[in-house]
């Protein structure tokens, strides 16, 4: 009895282990073999035939040959997914040592889940091919398109690598702009600024990015303008490259000078894509000239103003900013209808320096919290001296292995702006950076191209540098961040 029992139990073991290998040898071979893929591909074809399906095509072009936009954003999404590695064929690429591609071939399938649906992509030769299940469609299609946006447009922002689009003066306006990586390193920490304003403005821009919606809700143009006023050498420019890198913006450098007309400038705008920045610096320069007052340039302000809010802005795409500069204390210069609310939303002064922002630069640039010769510096800005932040920075940057002798040159130079002389030689500098236009340089039309040219402008700023040293004083008629519009 207990020998058959004992062998019984050897029996069982016996078989326990033999089963087990056989399953475990089992599962080995199919994985080592197509036929688990090929088991897995049967079960889905039979779960195919059992469900009614729709098919839903993402062309690459549109029918008029344009590209389609939900295109580049199913294929960025789907290049994101896990399951991507999946795929029968894979095309990888390298553009970098330790960064490697996963790149769909054509023909491939991809498959997807979103709120509990299953869905399958196929890549085509210039289109991508979506089965849903009919039962799932009405529930999920638009938040799942709404998912591939949101997903696709994260990437981008992730990945960009930004851009400095600039304005070739030949050929036609539809292959005017010329791009370069934008390398600017100043940000919103390096800038200094009032503190308060900073945050305002980047809680502006962030809210900006937040509300395509609200936007479209009103049937406005998803666009904000920025005016930036204040004199040389105050930030603008500065301003404008943190900007993009803190939106991860391309930056349009448009040069109304190298513009033959309105409709040219039309033209350009219709190539400039979404999530850039369009700069349009000096403008005070721009509208002296328009006016009559000043070097002939193509454009009228009625075409710029059609540009700031005009209809084409809409078929350039959305999500764009404008910045205007303005090198000079007096917004109010401006064409009263470039101010009117709704066409530049945002002005923001640009003063010079006072003492918070020379701490704020000696920090930045000296390591300076505190010095001995910090008081002597106060005193002289309570007493009226000005200076740029650009001429601080510069005067740092020199003498930055001594900070003593940094900020004895800055004594100076607030000295010699506060000198009857340098008053005298500061009112010949009120002319440079006055609204009205200088006069034209010999030669200047030729070398412009249209108008008078983009060297003017320069050799206008390089004028004004020349008396830098000693600046208008800051007016601070108006607050720094006046907003026509609410946030
Ligand atoms: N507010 C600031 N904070 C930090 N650096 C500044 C500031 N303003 C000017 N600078 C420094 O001065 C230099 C010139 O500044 P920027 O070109 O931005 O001035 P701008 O206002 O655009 O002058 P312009 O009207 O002549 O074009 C920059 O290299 C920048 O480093
Ligand atoms: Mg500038």
């Amino acid at each position: 009895m207990f020998f058959s029992l004992f062998s019984m139990i050897k029996i069982l073991v016996f078989t326990l282990a033999s089963v087990s290998t056989l399953f475990y040898l089992g599962r080995w071979f199919l994985h080592r073999t197509a036929l688990i893929h090929l088991a897995r591909k049967w079960a889905e074809w039979i779960e195919d035939r059992i469900h009614v399906h729709q098919q839903l095509t993402v062309p690459q072009f549109n029918p008029h040959g344009h590209p389609n936009l939900l295109f580049r954003k199913v294929q960025l999404y789907l290049h994101s997914l896990p399951s991507l590695q999946d795929s029968d064929f894979i095309n990888l690429f390298s553009s970098h040592p330790n960064h490697i591609l996963l790149h769909l071939d054509h023909h491939q399938l991809v498959r997807d889940s979103f709120l509990g649906a299953s869905l399958t992509w196929t890549t085509g030769d210039r289109s991508f091919l979506l089965r849903i299940k009919k039962k799932d469609k009405r529930r999920i299609l638009r938040p799942y398109l709404q998912h591939i946006h949101t997903v696709a447009d994260d990437i981008d922002q992730r990945r960009k690598e930004l851009h400095l689009c600039y304005m070739d003066s030949a050929g036609a306006a539809s292959s005017r702009w010329r791009s370069t990586p934008f390398l600017h390193p100043s940000t919103f920490d390096t800038l200094v600024m009032d503190p308060d304003l900073k945050t305002r403005i980047k809680s502006d821009l962030d809210t900006f990015l937040k509300s395509e919606h609200y936007y479209h809700k009103l049937g406005r143009v998803w666009k904000r303008s920025y005016l930036l006023y204040g004199p040389s050498g105050t930030g603008k420019s500065s301003f404008i490259a943190a900007m993009a890198n803190y939106l991860s913006f391309d930056v349009y450098d448009l040069n109304l000078s190298r513009v033959s007309d309105d409709s040219d400038l039309k033209m350009l705008l219709l190539q400039i894509t979404p999530k850039s920045i369009v700069v349009v610096e000096d403008l005070d320069f721009f509208l002296s000239s328009a006016s009559g007052t000043g070097p002939n340039s193509g454009v009228t302000v009625s075409g710029l103003l059609n540009f700031m809010d005009g209809i084409s802005n809409s078929c350039s795409g959305d999500e764009k900013i404008m910045v205007f500069t303005v090198s000079n204390d007096r917004k109010e210069d401006l064409e009263p209808a470039m101010l009117r609310p709704g066409r530049i939303d945002v002005h923001i002064h640009f003063p010079l320096c006072d003492f918070n922002s020379f701490k704020s630069l000696a920090s930045n640039y000296l390591g300076l919290k505190e010095h001995k010769l910090f008081p002597q510096v106060e005193e002289m800005f309570q007493s009226g001296a000005t200076i740029s932040p650009a001429e601080i920075g510069e005067l740092m940057l020199v003498h930055r292995s001594s900070p003593s002798r940094a900020l004895k040159s800055v004594i100076t130079a607030l000295q010699s702006s506060s000198s009857p002389a340098g008053k005298n030689l500061r009112s010949r500098s009120d002319e440079s950076t006055s609204s009205s236009p200088l006069p034209p340089l010999p030669g200047s039309a030729e070398r412009g191209g249209v108008g008078v040219g983009w060297k003017d402008t320069a050799t206008a700023k390089e004028f004004r540098k020349l008396y830098g040293i000693l600046r208008l004083r800051s007016s601070k008629k108006s607050g720094p961040y006046d907003q026509d519009s609410v946030l």
